[in-house]
């Protein structure tokens, strides 16, 4: 019996949170088919191989190119049919939590998302979810036959030494109703990183003083290849723009690593951040809050620190 894994991809990449997600399930000892909905280069979908799937399932009908809930939902639900899977892993975004709440009321899976360790199986079948914005963990025990797990992003360690899975083409049933809501039109920010796929994000707050100084802040994510985010009295006061809000009331981010310039570190900033693998903080102030909730801190002038990082980093890049 195999797991299925439903695998997004953006931008002719599959996504590295789906990636984890093939790797959780590669984990749990089983055969892990993964599925691809949309076009997309059969090369690509071979690296699912890599972090441990043996094969891909591929609907290519241009129909699913967009993200649509009730037909990925039908399209994957099939797919589970048809390989005899009870088990569905995906990774929690944005698309997998509504699609898998749908295939969960088709197939009566239940569901557990946000999933951020193996399933323990010494009596029963429980899942460690995060809870509390990654401030705490609830153990929830999966009794149904059909189980969704909806994987935490940077929770689970991407395997990368497998060989390359076989790509199977997949002919699902659809019908006219089942696109009855359609996408018509998607914008999307040009020519930047997007916030919440960021795998780097460099992020000020008040301590920058005001907007004239966010070049450094600029300057250094550019030389990392990162997002940029702000607090949000700075985008209140209109220092950067609303999208950059990180927090409780903005984006959530769950980057590689966050790197947090003048900011204090209130618990409402902490709740979209506390998701990163690794946080760097620099603030001139020693007892500033965000240091108890970093991996990395420097106590400095952000003034001074930012471009000496910035210049040293480029140094080593060339
Ligand atoms: C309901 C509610 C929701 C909220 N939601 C959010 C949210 O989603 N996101 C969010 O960010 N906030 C949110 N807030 C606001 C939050 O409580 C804080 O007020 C805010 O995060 C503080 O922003 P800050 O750290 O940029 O500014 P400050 O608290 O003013 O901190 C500035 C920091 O910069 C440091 N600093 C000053 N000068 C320098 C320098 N030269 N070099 C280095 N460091 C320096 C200081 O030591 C200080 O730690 C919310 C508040 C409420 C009540």
């Amino acid at each position: 019996m195999s797991i299925l894994v439903f695998i997004e991809h953006a931008e002719g990449e599959i996504k590295k949170s789906s990636l984890e997600a093939v790797s959780y399930a590669a984990a749990m000892g089983e055969d892990v088919t993964a599925i691809a909905l949309g076009p997309v280069d059969e090369s690509v979908l071979k690296v699912a191989g890599k972090a441990g799937a043996s094969k891909v399932l591929h609907a290519a009908d241009e129909k699913l190119e967009k993200g649509l809930i009730q037909p990925y939902a039908k399209v994957i639900a099939q797919a589970m049919e048809k390989e005899g899977a009870k088990t569905l892993v995906l990774a929690k975004s944005s698309l997998g939590d509504p699609v898998a709440a749908r295939i969960a009321a088709k197939l009566k899976a239940g569901f557990v998302s946000n999933v951020a360790d193996l399933p323990d199986t010494s009596s029963g079948f429980t899942v460690k979810r995060s809870i509390y914005t990654g401030k705490a963990y609830a153990n929830v025990e999966m009794t149904t036959e059909n189980k969704i797990i909806g994987i935490k992003k940077n929770a689970v360690e991407l395997k990368e030494d497998g060989g390359d899975a076989s790509v199977e083409a997949f002919e699902p049933t659809l019908d006219d109703a089942d696109f009855a809501v359609k996408i018509t039109s998607q914008d999307k920010q040009e020519g930047e990183i997007l916030l919440p796929e960021a795998e780097i994000v460099v992020s000020g707050g008040r301590g920058m003083k005001g907007p004239e100084n966010w070049g450094m802040i600029e300057d250094l994510a550019k030389t990392l290849g990162a997002a940029t985010g702000c607090s949000k009295p700075v985008s209140d006061i209109g220092w950067r723009p609303h999208h950059e809000h990180v927090g409780q009331t903005g984006v959530k981010v769950s980057p590689q690593l966050y790197v947090a310039i003048g900011i204090s570190g209130a618990i409402q900033h902490l709740a979209g951040v506390n998701s990163s693998k690794y946080i760097l903080v620099i603030n001139k102030d020693e007892e500033a809050p965000f240091f108890s909730a970093a991996d990395y801190g420097i106590v400095g002038d952000a003034f001074e620190v930012v471009p000496k990082l910035t210049e040293a980093l480029k140094a080593a890049q060339n």
